[in-house]
């Protein structure tokens, strides 16, 4: 007679994921099966019907067709149907009901390993083993103080480090990223948000750029981070029809021109929920009392609604203070309301850089230990103060206490909790810039108007109808003046004709060899008309970028001018439309007109100023002889040194004489005058930055010890030996290929049996290449950063964790000192607990594993024997093998799992423990120094010391709850030495 009756319950072991099977129909030669669940019916035939009998046992948790969660006390059988005596999931009268198998629900999942063993389905050894190494290795891994930073394919600078790990520490992080041009805020933005990402403290950002740097943050973002951005603009939201075209993906960018330009895309954006806002180049969110600019108030009100908020600009202030004010006050409006009291909180910076000069003398120099003193007024301070100047401290103690009260004084007062400016001053390795200054005659064209200017006081006004242009641009950009007169009888030839920079360039040209050079100017007129005429005059093919083109012609461009191959030697950019770009493979810039406003001109010389720049930057700036450009230029050079490097006080300075200086441009006398009470200003601003502002700024922007501890965590898990041979087991067990292409690179490629969904890897396209060392990844722009944290390693760590691959397994163990015809069971549990992502438990108890092994008897071998040396002995069976060993050992199994249990259970208090000290030392101390803090420093959020509360109590209640669950068995049975 057959085993199948109708109405049982069956499982397909090939295909587990039909869900639970019901016997439709038996005859003399074929069974058929439905499976409710996948809506698919099946018929094998009957004598290799590849099906295994779902019978559950007593203590197991089984699903009704109604949903209802029951234990199995006992069952019995009633004409070949099993019925189930059961009590219901969480009632403790003790009252039982019986349930037919054939109510069992069609859904019930059978991915638990217990399930999983005892309806005979069995993985493959290795698959088991890779399991038990993955929960090994993502323990490790998980609790990593360099987690999100080291898998970025970046150098390893310290001030980005430092700022990256300080601000993803924080409760939303709301800071703005200032450092000056180059230095590499969008990589600190992308360090930042890998790590929130990867920890699961956030998971959608929206990034708001200009137009003109889109494609390049497109690129870093892929390249450096591997972070799946979409770039969103008018065309691409027109194909969600009526969707919001923002839930598209978890990480949008757009630009900023669009979107400030667009209402309606506005409420689209403000109806999401994000968890980061990324804003690059904010000077230009623009705010005054009687005007507020289109981007700032869209900022404002994505801001208010958005948890973490990074600005990024490396001139605050170029749009004046004010501006720079209300742009803090987008981080923190309660904290940034005054600026009266703003500007008096930078006077008393002074004071606090002069006690932390003292305290670097101390204890030798005791000259300003007074001024010290004043400032540390509570008793954790003092007591630090007491032992470095105790006499028996030895040097480490007195280090450690001088870097505690420096953190402590830096923490208290300033703006370092906020904003983050580093300058070339303290970070090391710019190369020096040299500035070429080419003095040309006034053409005549040009001559005959700026003699009459300085003639004519009231010419000025006639020229500005004339040409429909303001002072002093129709003073400082002759060809454009020029242009703006096409009705002048002199004007008949355009002005590249008459204008000798344009010979003077092509000259400079032929000078540099084959030399790249950047040329900016003004305005995208002048840049289109003088490629125009380079090419007329000199035969050079001069690609242009401004802002009148579209982003693709713009990349175009830039993408000619950075290939080697294509051998375009310039690029002639407008000055906005070059703003933020990575020029730096070139050392030559050529200002073919000078910006009225300094930061403007920091921002030019910063294209190729940049982390990367090899050279001395070269800076060749033609002028006309005792034009009013040539006034501008001493103005620059002579008042504020602008060419040397940024001082990021030009702002004030133009605030302070720039009225003057544009008044006085066609006067050298005058000129002569305010130049010299800029340099005097200059001097002393300078002066008293470093020593109050700046210096507090530039200690703050980099605290050395901290960079150097996450260098070094980040050096450890790149040098991790255990990396390449996990990988190798994982990257056969999920079909992908490796080739060894040399020099430490790899070449990873779908096989023909490739586990579908992994990133970057399709069946039957091209694979990719990569590398774990860092300098190579580095230097290879097609070659992947390998790392813990490369999204494919990750998918496949998670795959492995959050599935049943590998939870169950049967092998054999062949060894002379153990008889045959034994059963062992190898049982790994792990940690479980509830805690919403967000609170980053795996900081402090990551899922854990604990593997347990038990002879037949019961009894406990797992300190005898290890896993990799068992591992090591171990062979694989054929599947229909181990599925009938494990169908005559039910009752032994189920024993042995639960004798498991009891033995795992013990160790968990010990891990709940120790979890729960490490996160309260850790929680505790960092909400004290932020208690101490808030007392000091009003940018301490009440907010971030509620949140930061919240999280050690919820994470206490997290670790507190953890259970056991169990995750994988694997099944051995022994065999006799001699048998074959
Ligand atoms: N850690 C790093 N590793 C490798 N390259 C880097 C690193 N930091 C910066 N760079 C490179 O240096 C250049 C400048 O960096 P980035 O664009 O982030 O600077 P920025 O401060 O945002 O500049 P700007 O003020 O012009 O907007 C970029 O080409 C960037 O890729």
């Amino acid at each position: 007679m057959s085993d199948f009756i109708p109405g049982q319950r069956w499982i397909s072991d090939g295909e587990a994921d039909l869900g639970l099977g019901t016997i439709l129909n038996v005859d003399f030669r074929t069974v058929t099966v439905l499976f409710a669940a996948s809506e698919e019916t099946r018929t094998y035939s009957l004598r290799e019907a590849p099906l295994t009998r779902v019978a559950f046992g007593s203590g197991d948790r089984i699903q009704s067709d109604d949903g209802e969660w029951l234990i199995v006390d006992d069952f019995k059988e009633v004409r070949g149907q099993i019925i189930y005596i059961c009590e219901r999931s969480g009632d403790t009268t003790g009252e039982l009901i019986e349930l037919s198998e054939a109510r069992l629900n069609d859904k019930m999942q059978f991915n638990q390993a217990r399930d999983r063993l005892l309806t005979g389905q069995v993985d493959r050894n290795d698959w088991f083993d890779l399991r038990y190494r993955t929960l090994r290795h993502f323990h490790r891994v998980e609790q990593s103080p360099a987690l999100g930073l080291s898998g970025p394919k970046v150098d390893l600078v310290p001030h980005q480090l430092y700022i990256a790990d300080e601000v993803s520490r924080r409760h939303a992080p709301r800071v703005m990223l200032a450092d000056e041009v180059g230095l590499g805020k969008t990589i600190e933005a992308g360090l930042i948000l890998h790590r929130l990402l990867l920890s699961g403290r956030a998971s959608r950002a929206l990034i708001l750029v200009p137009a003109s740097l889109t494609h390049q943050w497109l690129v870093e973002m892929l390249r450096r981070f591997s972070l799946d951005v979409s770039l969103l603009d008018e065309e691409q939201c027109k194909a969600y029809g009526t969707r919001n075209p923002f839930e598209g993906n978890q990480i949008i960018l757009a630009s900023q021109d669009w979107l400030f330009a667009n209402p309606s895309r506005q409420v689209q954006a403000a109806a999401c929920d994000w968890d980061m806002l990324i804003v690059d180049e904010a000077h230009h969110l623009d705010w005054s009392e009687d005007k507020v600019g289109p981007g700032y108030a869209c900022v404002e009100s994505l801001a208010r609604q958005t948890a973490g908020v990074l600005l990024l600009t490396a001139t605050p202030e170029q749009m004046g203070l004010e501006s720079h004010f209300a742009r803090l006050r987008l981080l923190d409006p309660e904290r940034y309301h005054d600026i009266a009291r703003f500007k008096a909180e930078e006077q008393g910076y002074v004071a606090v850089a002069v006690a932390i000069d003292a305290l670097e003398a101390l204890p030798s120099d005791q000259s300003g230990l007074e001024s010290l003193t004043a400032m540390l007024d509570d008793s954790d301070s003092r007591a630090l103060l007491d032992t470095l100047m105790d006499v028996d401290a030895d040097d480490v103690q007195r280090d450690s206490a001088r870097r505690q009260l420096r953190d402590q004084l830096l923490d208290r007062h300033g703006t370092g909790r906020v904003m983050f400016r580093n300058s070339r001053s303290h970070v090391a390795g710019f190369p020096e810039r040299r500035l070429h200054v080419h003095e040309l005659e006034l053409p005549s064209s040009y001559r005959r108007v700026v003699r009459k200017l300085e003639r004519d006081e009231d010419y000025l006004d006639d020229l500005l109808i004339e040409t429909g242009m303001n002072h002093p641009e129709v003073v400082l950009f002759l060809d454009e003046m020029y242009r703006a007169l096409p009705d002048d009888r002199m004007n008949a030839e355009p002005w590249w004709q008459i204008d000798p920079r344009v010979m003077w360039l092509l000259e400079t040209l032929t000078d540099l060899g084959h030399e790249k050079a950047l040329v900016i100017c003004h305005t995208a007129d002048t840049a289109r008309e003088l490629s125009e005429g380079l090419r007329v005059l000199g035969g050079v093919h001069a690609p242009v970028f401004h802002e009148g083109m579209s982003l693709v012609e713009r990349d175009r461009a830039a993408a000619a001018f950075a290939s080697e191959e294509e051998g375009v030697q310039l690029l002639v950019c407008s000055e906005i439309g070059s703003e933020g770009r990575n020029f730096q493979f070139c050392h030559h810039l050529v200002m073919f007109d000078l910006p009225v406003h300094p930061d403007q001109l920091e921002q030019r010389i910063g294209r190729l100023d940049r982390i990367g720049q090899l050279f001395p930057i070269e800076i060749h700036v033609p002028v006309f002889e005792g034009s009013p450009g040539a006034q501008l230029l001493r103005w620059f050079r002579d008042g504020m040194d602008s060419f040397s490097a940024p001082h990021g006080i030009g702002s004030e300075l133009y605030a302070q004489f720039g009225d003057a200086l544009e008044e006085a441009l066609l006067d050298s006398e005058d000129v002569d005058s305010i130049i010299e009470q800029t340099r005097e200003r200059f001097d002393a601003l300078q002066a008293e930055r470093q020593s109050g502002r700046n210096r507090l700024l530039e200690l703050n922007a980099c605290r050395h010890e901290r960079a150097e501890e996450v260098i070094a965590a980040i050096k450890t898990l790149d040098n991790d030996k255990a990396l390449p041979g996990y990988l190798e087991r994982a990257f056969d067990i999920f079909g992908i290929e490796s080739r060894d292409l040399g020099n430490g690179i790899t070449y990873l490629a779908p096989g023909p049996h490739m586990l579908d969904g992994l990133p970057g890897l399709v069946k039957g396209e091209e694979g990719f290449s990569v590398t774990s060392d860092r300098a190579t990844a580095l230097s290879r722009e097609d070659v992947h950063h390998l790392s813990w944290e490369h999204p494919l390693v990750r998918e496949m760590l998670v795959r492995i964790i959050d599935g049943s691959m590998g939870n169950t397994a049967l092998a054999l163990l062949k060894h002379p000192a153990i008889p045959g015809g034994r059963l062992m069971t190898e049982v790994v549990f792990r940690t479980q607990s509830t805690a919403p992502r967000g609170l980053r438990l795996g900081r402090f108890l990551p899922p854990t594993a604990i593997r347990v092994l038990l002879d037949e008897t019961g009894s406990n071998l797992s300190d005898k024997v290890s896993f990799s040396g068992l591992s090591k002995n171990l062979k694989p069976v054929k599947k229909a093998v181990a599925r009938d060993l494990i169908k005559q050992s039910h009752a032994t199994l189920r024993k042995l799992m639960s004798d498991a249990e009891q033995e795992a259970e013990r160790e968990l208090p010990t891990i709940i423990e120790q979890a729960q000290q490490q996160m309260r030392e850790q929680l505790t101390s960092e909400l004290s120094r932020l208690e101490a803090l808030a007392s000091h420093n009003p940018a301490v959020r009440e907010e971030e010391l509620e949140a930061l509360r919240q999280e050690r109590a919820a994470l206490d209640n997290a670790i507190e709850t953890t259970r056991l669950r169990l995750d994988s068995v694997r099944v051995i049975v022994t065999v006799d030495a001699h048998e074959r």
